[in-house]
């Protein structure tokens, strides 16, 4: 779904990042914003794309946020955004005092990396690498990072793929993770109230699995039981206030939910 205006999606804190840590000037911030966006709808329409949710800057409404970016204040610890697209919660965290040479980003198509660089116009000042990698593929780059990371954000992520494929992803992400407590996946996707799989907008042969809160926590119970480790999952839901994802006013009967998690490792 492609929406014309912005409206009200360029909140103050992302006008305030691209005014400050990239210094847009004020009077071409929108215009800025239209241009790339744009741009990354040639890329791939996905809907965080089309309705400029990238600029909710998502990973700053998490409850952990503050304590997150304080374990990185540190420079001991690595975060990684997985499926970052623009990068947009990576550049939150750098401005906000990360050390962004501890910052990673992964996606499948490296075109997001460079509108990430035309977007916040940080080339050649952000620390951070950004990886071009699959996250089914076991060879990809992204196995450089295996273990290393302990703080790992996937928005709108796990919600792309069918059940089968989750589970693998949550696999993935255990093994990028240190093996020690408190590694952390966090992040906010769509769900269900009727937890289940749903076909696909675009391909109705193939289907994706949309989460309640209790599915979601057992699947991180079947990972936790698979990869011989113990994670507590804590999620939150909402009912879903946002447009629909396909502009169909039948795509949202009452069941759609917004889903907000953390995943902490116990042991
Ligand atoms: C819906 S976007 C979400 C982007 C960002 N996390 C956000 O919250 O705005 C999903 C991202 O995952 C990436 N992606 C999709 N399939 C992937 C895969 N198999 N491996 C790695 N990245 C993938 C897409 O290219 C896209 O940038």
């Amino acid at each position: 779904m492609y929406n014309k205006n912005i409206g009200s999606k360029l909140g103050e804190p992302a006008r305030r990042l691209l005014e400050t840590y990239s210094k847009v000037p004020s009077d071409e911030v929108e215009k800025h914003v239209y241009t790339i966006r744009d741009e990354a709808w040639k890329v791939w329409p996905y809907p965080c794309i089309g309705q400029f949710r990238f600029l909710d800057l998502s990973i700053s409404h998490s409850p952990h946020y503050p304590a997150i970016l304080e374990r990185l204040k540190t420079g001991d610890e690595n975060f990684l955004d997985l499926g970052c697209c623009f990068g947009q919660d990576l550049r939150k965290l750098a401005a906000d005092g990360a050390p962004s040479e501890h910052l990673y980003g992964s996606d499948l198509r490296p075109e997001f990396f460079e509108l990430g660089y035309k977007l916040f116009r940080d080339k050649a000042t952000l620390k951070s690498r950004f990886l071009v990698g699959d996250v089914f593929d076991a060879s990809s780059p992204l196995s450089e990072l295996d273990g290393k990371i302990d703080i790992i954000y996937a928005a709108s992520f796990l919600h792309l793929f069918g059940y089968e494929d989750q589970i693998k992803v949550c696999k993935r992400i255990v093994k990028l993770l240190k093996e020690k407590k408190d590694s952390v996946v966090l992040g906010r996707q769509i769900g269900s109230s009727n937890a289940g799989e749903q076909p696909l907008r675009n391909d109705p042969t193939k289907t994706r699995w949309r989460h309640n809160e209790e599915s979601f926590k057992k699947m991180w119970g079947e990972v936790g039981e698979m990869t011989g480790s113990k994670w507590r999952a804590e999620v939150s839901s909402e009912p879903w206030a946002g447009e629909s994802e396909n502009g169909q006013s039948s795509w949202n009967n009452g069941s759609i939910i917004r889903l907000r998690f953390a995943v902490f490792r116990e042991g």
